[in-house]
């Protein structure tokens, strides 16, 4: 399944840069790092530091990011590109979850760095890595770091033992994990235009299609970062806005996502979906179409993905679209 992480493009925040790290900024990592009160609370870190340790890690994080193993950025100031510390996943693709790491450079404590810089991290990853949850550990008197969790939107989940190299053995940690609904955005971006509704939750209608190609595959498209759901792949469409039909809303949605020109005698009703979600009650009508106009571009940055019927199950989507997936697998 695609991952769109194989060179890595930088990741912004207000403030930062989240980007590969160089050998340039060996000598600078190894001066932050070979810090005590940095390194007892890393499990990975030994103390004190060798010098030579930080180029050989700068080394591998640039091969595992290429393989797509780990992820292990620089956090760079935006205005001077300086290091103040580093975040970091590891995949464990069986499990497909990712486990998140992060210091910050004692100068640079108490300006919320970690939770900016871990945070858009771990959204990230949810959005562009066929993971569906992030897991964290916090040392148990390290309340700082569990707090910075705690910001990100972590629930935690236990405690356990984890071996810290910077303390000669193991140290008692809290355990935390993350999934998308725990890390979509403000509740207020979540709801999508509620109808009032007493004594219910708003319906809403959404329009869909399944695009098929002459091979008989059909077209998915990944919900990009700050959706909710960011990450899960789904059908093209979109709501339907007020005094619109479904296949005009999806006429209109497919020309501003996707750049084609359909018409409406080409889409053919097929299915539907009705799916209650926290906030909102989903009706959404599937038409599945085989003819369109233009070049199909994913116009909205998205990631695109043209899926044969028997593999479809292998990518993940909301919850809605499973029965869809099932029907559609039969009738291909
Ligand atoms: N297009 C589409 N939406 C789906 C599918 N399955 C499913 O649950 N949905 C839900 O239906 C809603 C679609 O709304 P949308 O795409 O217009 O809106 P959005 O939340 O992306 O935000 P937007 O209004 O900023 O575009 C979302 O809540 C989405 O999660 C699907 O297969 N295709």
């Amino acid at each position: 399944m695609p991952d769109s992480a194989v060179t890595f493009a930088p990741l912004e925040t207000a403030r930062f840069l989240l980007r590969p790290l160089r050998a340039g900024d060996a000598a600078e990592l190894h001066r932050l790092v070979n810090d005590w009160e940095v390194a007892k609370t890393l499990a990975r870190v030994p103390f004190p530091y060798p010098r030579d340790l930080a180029d050989e890690w700068i080394a591998s994080t640039a091969e595992r990011i290429a393989a797509n193993e780990a992820y292990h950025l620089a956090i760079a100031r935006r205005e001077d590109d300086v290091l103040v510390g580093c975040c970091g996943l590891t995949r464990d693709r069986e499990d497909r979850s990712a486990e998140l790491g992060y210091w910050v450079g004692r100068r640079h404590w108490g300006q919320g760095i970690a939770p900016e810089a871990a945070g858009r991290l771990a959204r990230w990853a949810l959005a562009n890595l066929d993971i569906d949850r992030i897991t964290a550990s916090a040392l148990v008197d390290n309340a700082r770091s569990a707090t910075v969790l705690a910001r990100i939107g972590f629930r935690e989940t236990g405690t356990g033992a984890q071996d810290f190299l910077s303390r000669g053995g193991a140290m008692p940690v809290r355990i935390f994990e993350a999934g998308r609904a725990d890390l979509a955005p403000a509740p207020a971006a979540a709801v999508p235009s509620p109808e009032p509704a007493p004594g219910g939750k708003p319906i809403l209608l959404v329009a869909a299609v399944g695009l098929i190609d002459p091979d008989n595959r059909v077209l998915l498209a990944r919900r990009p970062e700050g959706k909710p759901m960011a990450g899960l792949w789904e059908f093209p469409g979109g709501k339907v806005h007020p005094g619109e039909t479904p296949e005009a809303a999806l006429i209109r949605e497919l020309k501003e996502e996707l750049g084609i020109d359909v018409t409406e005698a080409c889409l053919a009703p097929f299915a539907f979906a009705s799916h209650g979600y926290e906030r909102f009650h989903l009706l959404m009508p599937l038409f599945l179409c085989r003819r369109w106009q233009g070049a199909v571009t994913p116009l909205e940055g998205q990631a695109l993905a043209w899926v044969r019927p028997q593999k479809l199950a292998e990518y993940a989507m909301p919850p809605a679209d499973v029965p869809l997936v099932a029907l559609l697998r039969d009738f291909l």
